[in-house]
This record gives C-alpha cells, sequence and structure tokens, in this order.
C-alpha cells in the first residue's frame, strides 16, 4: 500500500504555535515516529508538509534586512523552506526508523508544481502565511502595500498569492525513489509555483500554493492508494466550535461537498482540506483521511479512524 501523508503546520509547530527551530525539531520527531510505525506496517509512505509559518518568518527577515542583503522573491523562500523542512524531517524520520531496526532510508525532494499564469489566484489573494498580529499592527503593513485579512481570534494574518496546482513536475523523481525504497519527502508547500514560458521552460512565481491541495494532486501522480491529511483534530466536524458540533466518520465525496456547500468549513483551514479529501476520491484514489497525528495508522489501516471519505 503507497499513502500520501500531508503534515499541516500545527503537526510541525508547538502546542502554541511557535516555529522556533526547537519547537519545529520536537514537532517533526513526534510526527516521523508515526510515519515510521507505518513503514512498519509494510507502507510505502511519501510526505509532504506545509510551509505557511516558515515562509512568513522568510519574509519578515527580507523586509528587516532588505537595506543590507538583497530580497529573494517568495518562490525562492518556498524553495528555501522545503531544503529546511526536509532536512529536519529526513533526520526524524531516519532515526525513527533506525529505532525500530527498519533497513530504509529518507530522502527529500525539492519540488516545483506548475501553476497558470493567469490564475485568479494571483489577482486575489487567499494564502494565510506568517504570525498573526493585532489589527492595528497588521494596517499599518496594509499601508506598506501587504495584504491582511482578520483570521478571527487569534488576530490577521498576512495573505499571498495562491494559484491552482496543475502538474508536479518533479513527480517521476518522487515515484522513482518510491519505488527504490526511500521514504520520500516532497513537494512542500504545495510545491515551488512555477510556470512554463512559450520555450518550454520554468520560471518561478510568487505565490505559495495550498499544501493540501498540492497534496492531492501529488497522490494522484504517483498513484497513492490512500491520501491522509493530519492535522490537530481527530475528525473534520459539523457545526464546528459550537455545543452541537459533531465528528463526522466516513462519508461520500459528493456527501461531503454537500456538507462544504452549507459552509461548515473554514477558509484556509479545514475548507481546503475537505476539498483536497474529495478531489483525491473524485479522481479515482480510493480512500482521504482527515485526522490527527495520534490516528494516522489506524487510519490507514482502517480502523474507524478520522474522516474517511471514500464513494
Ligand atoms: N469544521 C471544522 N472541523 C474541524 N476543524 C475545523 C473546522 N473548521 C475549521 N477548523 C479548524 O481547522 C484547523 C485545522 O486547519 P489548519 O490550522 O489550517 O491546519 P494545519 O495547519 O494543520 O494544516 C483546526 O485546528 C480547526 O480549528
Ligand atoms: N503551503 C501551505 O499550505 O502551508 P500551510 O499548510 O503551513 O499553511
Amino acid at each position: 500500500m503507497r499513502v500520501l501523508l500531508a503534515l499541516g503546520g500545527n503537526a510541525m509547530t508547538n502546542a502554541d504555535g511557535r516555529a522556533r527551530p526547537e519547537d519545529q525539531i520536537a514537532a517533526a520527531e513526534v510526527a516521523m515516529e508515526a510515519v515510521a510505525d507505518l513503514v512498519a506496517e509494510g507502507v510505502d509512505v511519501v510526505v509532504t508538509h506545509g510551509n505557511g509559518p516558515q515562509v512568513g518568518n522568510l519574509l519578515v527577515k527580507n523586509e528587516l534586512a532588505a537595506a543590507v542583503v538583497p530580497p529573494v522573491p517568495l518562490d525562492w523562500c518556498g524553495a528555501q523552506t522545503q531544503a529546511t523542512l526536509g532536512f529536519v524531517l529526513m533526520n526524524a524520520l531516519d532515526a525513527a526508523l533506525t529505532r525500530r531496526g527498519i533497513d530504509r532510508r529518507s530522502a527529500a525532494t525539492v519540488t516545483r508544481t506548475r501553476v497558470d499564469r493567469d490564475d485568479p489566484g494571483f489577482t486575489k489573494p487567499t494564502k494565510p502565511i506568517g504570525r498573526f498580529l493585532p489589527a492595528d499592527e497588521a494596517a499599518v503593513l496594509v499601508e506598506h502595500g501587504e495584504t491582511w485579512e482578520d483570521r478571527g481570534e487569534k488576530g490577521w494574518r498576512r495573505v499571498v498569492a495562491s494559484p491552482e496546482p496543475l502538474e508536479v513536475i518533479d513527480a517521476p523523481a518522487v515515484q522513482a525513489l518510491v519505488e527504490a525504497g526511500f521514504v520520500v519527502v516532497a513537494n512542500g508547500g504545495g510545491g515551488i509555483p512555477v510556470v512554463r514560458r512559450e520555450d518550454g521552460s520554468l520560471e518561478g512565481v510568487e505565490a505559495v500554493i495550498d499544501k493540501d491541495l498540492g497534496a492531492a494532486l501529488l497522490a494522484r501522480t504517483v498513484d497513492a492508494d490512500v491520501l491522509v491529511i493530519a492535522t490537530d483534530v481527530p475528525n473534520a466536524v459539523l457545526r464546528y466550535g459550537t455545543p452541537d458540533a459533531e465528528a463526522i466518520g466516513t462519508v461520500s465525496a459528493a456527501g461531503l461537498r454537500s456538507l462544504a456547500a452549507e459552509g461548515h468549513f473554514a477558509s484556509g483551514s479545514m475548507g481546503p482540506k475537505v476539498d483536497a479529501a474529495c478531489r483525491f476520491v473524485e479522481h479515482g484514489g480510493s480512500r482521504s483521511v482527515i485526522t490527527d497525528l495520534a490516528h494516522i495508522v489506524d487510519a490507514v489501516t482502517g480502523d474507524n479512524a478520522g474522516t474517511v471519505v471514500q464513494n
């Protein structure tokens, strides 16, 4: 069995959402224990990860250091997060595999994802990145030309362009590494967004792809049987945050789509996870699961864990 596991930002930071290096290393160690448990069950795992907090932090460094070192574009920031998180995840994964006596190693690939230059996502920013700020501090940055959005009780967050992922350019390399026996980390942050020029070459574009939508596309491309979207809640929930909240168990893609249309899933958080889970199944994937790290093994082996989407 082959599984594509998408790790949310919540699985890569501490309980307070802090993303210091030590927080990310500790979180990666917890997450990779779950991955090693899956590998021990004989599952081929491809791991992908979010990069919203990290890419936002790199943009702040750009701004603070602009007078001294040249700022780099957003696609470069995305590439840097793939390398850094790939390295952190590989260290944690190799250690967890070794502890179990499993003779397999990790590999991380810099992964590009093609988008359309004319995607409406370039004119209407939707992807939340970086830290939360109070409204008055966000207002100052809006005056400097940035787009910020009220994200509820945690505060305001910067939003950037987030085009639709169309093709994981480096999927054949991921596939080859999986078939060679590596546990692969790939397509972090949904992939580095690139567009194809008229001469066929590729160039990076300034955007951050939604990693859940990128994961659904990669899962199809590498022939995964199951897409697991790991976050900080065990299930997607109806009437989330109300006294009538109700966890969703097994549901069809069409059924979950109609619940989404009723407005049960917030944009920028559970909304894209639900969309990604449905897309994978709608395109022929056998099963998608939305759950937390503690339930990943049960979710894959089919023991009624998480929100399971299958037709
Ligand atoms: N209907 C819902 N069911 C469950 N969680 C929801 C729902 N709507 C919004 N959420 C929020 O979505 C969050 C997970 O999304 P997000 O924070 O973007 O995850 P990650 O960073 O792990 O990818 C949960 O912590 C929860 O607060
Ligand atoms: N690229 C992306 O979707 O990152 P997060 O999951 O961290 O927001």
